[in-house]
């Protein structure tokens, strides 16, 4: 195995108190590594510290404690000039794209190359590909308040890519977008991992960004990570119930509010248990079903079902409602078991 491009070891930030706002603990040993090449999707609510974490990485912020690395170097120990070089190789795009108003989109891109004094041929040389691989080569001419949202974003991150960094750190960059173009600017970050071995970091706060980019999945919450892993692993068994909430935001495994409305912890006389199953690739959902309910001679209610692809794999949630008594759930969390199916009873009605 390579070492991680990226690295958090023990890593915490407090902001000190000040004139009567006390200090506030954004981050608290947070150890992540993201291995070359793969997207780490930081997902949060508002004030878990995710913008904290990320501007760490390229010294925009220092830590109050533990240490970072990327590719290899240390940038908690640099000085300013070190860090200046080490930003070279992190791009990094934001929510609002952060254009020069008064640049065209070629201009914006060249930007961090005249700053780092690339001659003038160079520039051109490797501006106009990179216009080419966002799609953006018809608009070089345009201004920023020419551009729609989602091209605004293309610039961004052909801006991010011209110093050819091996890291790229997205910050929200598809908050300010529609759903459609969210998809375009998520397919293309996928497609720029994947033909420059970029490893990414990114955070945000909808699940559906990390379903449709990330490999793996941190969630992050009050300043410490308390769940990570591959993200098909996450949506199929979430643990955390702050990563359970984001989960089912997006699966469908939330209840409909009638049925979550009567759900009780306990079974009482004549009550339906509700169980949720987990189908991945290859199972074939309604046979399966049917086949349990012969099987263990009982109705299997469907109460919700719904199909979608994670991380490029099938994946569904199905919520169905059999018989609530001891031996009845017993048998259908074994029937399904032993079809590598997981399974959990969320409670009955
Ligand atoms: N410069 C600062 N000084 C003091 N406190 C700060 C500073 N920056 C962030 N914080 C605090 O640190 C905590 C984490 O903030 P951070 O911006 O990292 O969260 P976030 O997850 O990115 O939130 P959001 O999604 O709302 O941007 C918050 O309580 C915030 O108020």
């Amino acid at each position: 195995m390579t070492d991680p491009v990226i690295r958090f070891a023990h890593v915490e930030k407090i902001f000190p108190a000040r004139r009567g706002t006390p200090e506030v603990a954004a981050l608290r040993d947070v150890d992540l590594a993201v291995p070359e090449g793969a997207v780490l999707g930081v997902i949060g609510r508002s004030g878990a510290g995710k913008s904290t974490l990320i501007r760490l990485v390229n010294g925009l912020e220092t830590p109050t404690g533990g240490r970072i690395f990327v590719d290899g170097t240390e940038v908690t120990a640099l000085d300013e000039g070190g860090l200046r070089r080490a930003r070279r190789s992190i791009g990094m795009i934001f929510q609002h794209f952060n254009l020069l108003a008064r640049r065209t989109a070629f201009e914006n891109v060249a930007l961090p190359l005249e700053i780092a004094g690339v001659p003038g041929r160079e520039i051109r040389a490797r501006v106009e590909p990179l216009l080419d691989l966002v799609g953006l080569a018809d608009k070089r001419d345009r201004y920023p308040a020419e551009l729609s949202g989602g091209q605004k974003q293309r610039v961004g991150i052909a801006r991010a890519l011209a110093t050819r960094p091996r890291v790229l750190l997205s910050d929200e960059a598809t908050s300010a977008l529609d759903p459609e173009t969210t998809d375009q600017i998520l397919a293309l970050l996928r497609k720029v991992n994947a033909e420059l071995n970029l490893t990414v970091l990114l955070i945000t706060h909808e699940m559906g960004v990390i379903k449709a980019v990330a490999d793996r999945v941190a969630v992050l919450e009050g300043g410490r990570i308390v769940e990570e892993g591959p993200t098909f692993a996450l949506f199929a068994r979430p643990q955390h119930p702050t990563t359970r909430a984001f989960v089912s935001a997006v699966t469908g495994s939330a209840l409909p509010p009638y049925v979550a409305a009567r759900l009780k912890p306990e079974a009482g006389p004549g009550a339906q248990a509700l169980v949720r199953i987990v189908f991945t690739g290859a199972n074939a959902t309604e046979p399966v079903l049917s086949r349990i309910g012969r099987l263990l001679r009982v109705e299997v209610n469907i109460i919700q079902a719904q199909v979608d692809e994670i991380a490029g794999t099938p994946f569904g949630v199905i919520v169905v409602g059999v018989p609530g008594t001891p031996a009845t759930v017993t048998a259908l969390l074994a029937a399904l078991a032993s079809l590598h199916l997981s399974a959990e009873v969320l409670g009955y009605v």
